[in-house]
């Protein structure tokens, strides 16, 4: 394992106060870092210490196994880039030159640009998605996109290590999953060792291999998202109450803030309509979030254990008539899956593949023409039907036989069709 960046007991002071009180970091050589904590426990402060731009009390930094301060600042600006937190840029430069600034640590005094210059620069514009915006002025930018120039500045030096301080604060959720992506680019494929600091908890969940939680100036937890990100260290550092589930998109920690006001109200009054799902392999995950936050009553079956719908479904209470893997759907599990759908108001089937295992999850609906259904068609029948034509056959009899059938290409569309048939 090859250390790219190492603090040792690093100690730092504005005034008589101490800021940073002793920090030990090894960052690895190609990782990605999140550093965060509340305000004021030490992030920028940190990041600052670790780029020379504050000198550190005590302590030492290392930079590829080379004391900080015996880099040059030219020889420091070839291997390490900082994004700060502000990125005003007091001249109104043209985007190509304040890029072309990022090669300045590599150019002789008269030398001039080199071929080499313009060359790495059009490189980092194409991958910064910033060659469009070349012949406009930094001021004309929104804030997005003057942050991926700051950013492309930045990759113009080939650091090895990116620094960035909040890199996202002020921008919409859009350009924040850019820039991320951006990152997570740089970081697989230019191999690029990256230190963000951010106060979005779930982005770098969700982004970073490591996250690194300061407070009041020491390193509180270190370690995998799911390892620093609990309810009790969040609660302990930000004395704020939340709730952590894990991203049903990416299996990472999911963090909502459970406002104050929530613990004296009483729980989401839950609607009396009520709603059996059919699915499999994640096709029910997304709808069965939003239709729970809506207040529906929700039930589901028969699923099998582990799947990802029945993950979600577990995690938010949903009734579930839940089934081993890789065996047949049991009678028993179908009769309970009949009791479910009985009580309902609206089956709704997803567009789930059919086999030998759950096909008795499309033939249960053939005794139901009575009940109203919708039934994504969106991926045809013949594509999801694993037993030669089987799950097809009761599919068009359904079709034939029953009146009772709403037929959803969109799924967008699900919402506004339950509540037609609500009312
Ligand atoms: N130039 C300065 N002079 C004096 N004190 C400072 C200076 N810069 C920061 N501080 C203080 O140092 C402490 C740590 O600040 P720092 O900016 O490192 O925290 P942070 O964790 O990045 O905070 P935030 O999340 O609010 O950006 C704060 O109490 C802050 O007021």
């Amino acid at each position: 394992m090859k250390i790219m960046l190492q603090t040792d007991k690093i100690k730092f002071s504005y005034n008589q106060e101490e800021i940073l009180k002793g920090i030990d970091l090894q960052i690895k050589s190609g990782s990605f870092i999140g550093i965060i904590g509340p305000n004021a426990s030490g992030k920028s402060t940190l990041l600052k210490n670790m780029s020379k731009t504050l000198q550190v009390d005590s302590g030492t930094v290392y930079l590829n196994h080379k004391l900080l301060n015996d880099y040059s600042s030219l020889e420091l600006a070839r291997k390490m880039a900082v994004v700060p937190q502000n990125t005003e840029v007091s001249f109104n430069f043209n985007v190509y030159d304040i890029i072309m600034m990022g090669r300045h640590p590599y150019q002789k005094r008269w030398s001039g640009i080199s071929k080499n210059d313009k060359k790495i620069v059009n490189e980092v514009m194409e991958v910064t998605d910033t060659f469009k915006l070349r012949s406009k002025l930094i001021k004309e930018l929104s804030g997005g996109e003057r942050q991926r120039v700051i950013i492309a500045r930045a990759l113009a030096q080939k650091p090895n290590v990116l620094l960035l301080d909040e890199p996202t604060s002020s921008l919409d959720i859009n350009y924040q999953a850019e820039i991320y992506d951006l990152l997570n680019y740089l970081n697989q494929k230019w191999d690029l060792t990256i230190i963000t600091v951010s106060h979005d908890l779930n982005l770098t969940a969700q982004y970073c291999e490591q996250l690194i939680l300061l407070n009041e100036g020491e390193i509180f937890a270190s370690g995998s998202a799911e390892e620093v990100l609990t309810e009790e260290n969040i609660r302990e550092v930000y004395k704020a109450e939340v709730l952590i589930k894990s991203n049903p998109l990416s299996d990472k920690p999911f963090i909502t803030l459970i406002p104050e006001v929530n613990k004296f109200k009483k729980k989401k009054e839950k609607k009396e309509f009520k709603i059996h799902i059919i699915a499999g392999g994640g096709t029910a995950k997304k709808f069965i979030y939003k239709l729970d936050n809506l207040g529906y009553r929700l039930s589901i079956g028969v699923l099998n254990i582990g799947d990802a719908d029945w993950q979600v479904a577990r995690e938010l209470g949903v009734e579930i008539v839940e089934a081993p893997p890789f065996i047949d759907i049991s009678d028993n599990e179908i009769k309970r899956n009949k009791e479910l759908i009985e009580k309902s108001d609206l089956i709704i089937l997803s567009d789930l593949p059919f086999g030998h295992g759950n096909i008795a999850n499309l033939e249960v609906l053939l005794d139901y023409a009575n009940k109203p259904k919708i039934l994504f068609s969106n991926l045809n029948i013949e594509k999801r039907d694993y037993i030669k034509g089987k799950a097809e056959k009761i599919w068009n009899k359904l079709l034939e036989e029953d009146d009772n059938i709403v037929l959803l290409n969109d799924k967008s569309q699900l919402i506004s069709e339950i509540k037609k048939l609500e009312n």
